[in-house]
């Protein structure tokens, strides 16, 4: 199927002359939420800004539908809503008005039951005729998302949606882009909140430095690079690893109160089972024993470190 947006050899260097995106490709499907993963200043929002006709690339092609953002700006633009971090209209505005304004900015003739069917899907429905200034923060966010679906945008772009909100919010959020995909909106976000890619995404881009080191499957992600590390607590101190347990690369941690092994989880044998034979053969004995995955948040700092 063709992408809704397809991004190509993009690449952007400032006046100031920094690249700060250095040859990107990328496409999204129809109805997928992806998350784009980035450290500050990565260029995340750039390429966001990219696609939506904000900034100027230096070089390359987006096509958002099938048109191309430059040529066919105004095609390519009317497909998307942005979600920007902040909100920055008229506070003494009520939200029914904020809402159906900006609707109005794309050319869209006037819909009140869509904008209602908006602030009822996101539970705004109630506050309506509030002006923005009464709201709480989460609100407020809330009414940033429906400012931007307001024109039936196919795409939904959020910009670091939970950045500095508390958890029972953070979890509301997650709901709230849960349902906007069943409706059918392709979504993609950027964020700093790990838990936040793995909680959400279909698919995760690693960007770092103006370059996407990886685009994957989140579960295929997890399963290539993730490792299983198994933490063995031993009764006795150990001063060094026993010569005949050198083919494990045990790892000593701990002031000798901890051994640690690092094992495939996708290999075929995990030598688990060997690994305790061979520990009781050389006299050691395990108090307690303990297995650990690594996350996306490791798979992510070790990507980013090997860049740096
Ligand atoms: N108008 C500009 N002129 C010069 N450099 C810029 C400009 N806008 C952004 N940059 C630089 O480009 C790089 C990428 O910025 P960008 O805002 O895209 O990163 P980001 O991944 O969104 O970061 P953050 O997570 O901090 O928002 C940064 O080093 C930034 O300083």
């Amino acid at each position: 199927m063709q992408p809704i947006i397809a991004v190509s050899r993009l690449s952007k260097k400032y006046d100031s002359g920094f690249e700060a995106l250095k040859g990107i490709d990328l496409e999204i499907a129809r109805g997928e939420i992806f998350a784009l993963l980035g450290p500050n200043g990565a260029g995340k929002t750039t390429l966001i800004s990219i696609i939506c006709g904000i900034v100027n690339a230096s070089d390359g092609a987006v096509t958002v539908g099938g048109h191309d953002i430059v040529r066919d700006y105004r095609a390519a633009r009317s497909m998307i809503g942005l979600v920007p971090q902040e909100l920055t209209t008229d506070q003494f505005e009520s939200v029914f008005d904020t809402v159906s304004f900006t609707r109005g900015l794309f050319g869209k003739a006037p819909n009140p039951t869509y904008i209602e069917k908006i602030l009822k899907d996101l539970s705004l429905y109630d506050k309506r005729d509030n002006k923005l200034r009464e709201l709480s923060g989460g609100m407020k966010r809330r009414v940033l998302i429906a400012k931007a679906l307001s024109h039936e945008p196919d795409i939904l772009f959020l910009d670091e949606p939970t950045a500095g909100v508390d958890v029972s919010l953070r979890k509301d959020m997650w709901e709230v882009i849960r349902k906007l995909r069943e409706s059918g909106v392709t979504i993609i976000l950027t964020t700093h909140y790990i838990e936040e890619a793995e909680e959400m995404a279909d698919r995760i881009g690693i960007i770092s430095q103006g370059r996407l080191l990886l685009v994957e499957r989140k579960a295929d992600l997890m399963r290539k690079l993730g490792v299983k590390q198994l933490k063995l607590e031993v009764r006795e101190p150990l001063a060094f690893v026993p010569e005949s347990l050198a083919t494990y690369n045990l790892e000593l941690n701990d002031e000798g109160r901890t051994l640690v092994y690092t094992f495939d989880r996708q290999g075929e044998r995990t030598r688990i089972t060997a690994l305790l034979a061979d520990l009781q053969q050389a006299g050691i004995r395990v108090r307690d024993l303990d297995t650990h995955q690594s996350s996306l948040e490791d798979i992510f700092v070790s990507l980013v470190k090997e860049q740096q």
